[in-house]
């Protein structure tokens, strides 16, 4: 599970106090799905960073008694100067996992050919996106974390081979999925929560937290 308690976070812009979260409590159980639902720019990775451990909240706790990921499409783990070959087998190593394994799996899901072996910093945006993806494939979290649902490649056999991997790990693990589209939330959560005004609102259902946020809109 993760469980934020008392969790305040807010941003000093400068000319005003952007708050994301006041004082929220919430919990995601293991099994239970959840999708966020909130307009862009309320805090949505902010939560998700939150979640994985990358950014602190100013006030309260957040606990996690699972193995979350790195919020999909997340790059700070991956140094650029170096192939993917070599973050690959890295990172492998950091989780305890076998590299032969870890960079096979990466290659073949990617299908980046000879940039495999290249610098990521030589990599366009989508070929970093597939390679995030499928490093977030080839080790095994509890729960995922996922911001906009897929990351939008263009590349047509990417999606088939990642979707449908995604797919069959996702039916035992739960997922944490945040939009501003109520549509992608669909396929996945199996309850469903309305940020706004710094409280996370929770329902049992997507339908009932659709309601609250298209009133709002
Ligand atoms: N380090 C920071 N310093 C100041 N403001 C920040 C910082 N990080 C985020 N913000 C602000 O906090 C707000 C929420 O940011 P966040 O990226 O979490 O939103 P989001 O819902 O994921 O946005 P989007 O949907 O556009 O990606 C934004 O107004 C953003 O500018």
């Amino acid at each position: 599970m993760i469980e934020f308690d008392n969790v305040s976070k807010s941003f000093w812009t400068g000319q005003q106090r952007k708050v994301i979260l006041d004082r929220a409590s919430f919990r995601v159980e293991m099994g239970r799905s959840l999708g966020i639902l909130a307009p862009n720019g309320t805090g949505k990775t902010t939560i998700m960073n939150m979640m994985a451990g990358l950014e602190k909240p100013d006030e309260g706790e957040v606990r996690r008694g699972a193995r979350v990921s790195f919020p999909l499409g997340f790059m700070g783990g991956v140094v650029m100067k170096n192939t993917a070959t070599e973050n690959s087998r890295y990172i492998a190593r950091l989780y305890g996992l076998d590299p032969d394994y870890v960079e096979a799996f990466c290659r073949y899901i990617c299908g980046l050919e000879e940039y495999f072996d290249m610098p990521i910093a030589t990599y366009s945006q989508g070929m970093r996106a597939r390679f995030s993806f499928a490093l977030l494939l080839a080790l095994e979290f509890d729960i995922y974390l996922i911001d906009e649902g897929m990351p939008s490649t263009t590349d047509a056999e990417f999606n088939r081979k990642a979707g449908s991997i995604l797919r069959d790990r996702l039916k035992e693990a739960t997922v944490v999925i945040v939009s501003h589209q109520p549509k992608t939330l669909e396929a996945f959560a199996r309850q469903a929560a309305v940020l706004r005004d710094g409280r996370l609102h929770m329902f049992d259902s997507l339908d009932e937290a659709r309601r609250l946020y298209e009133y709002d809109a």
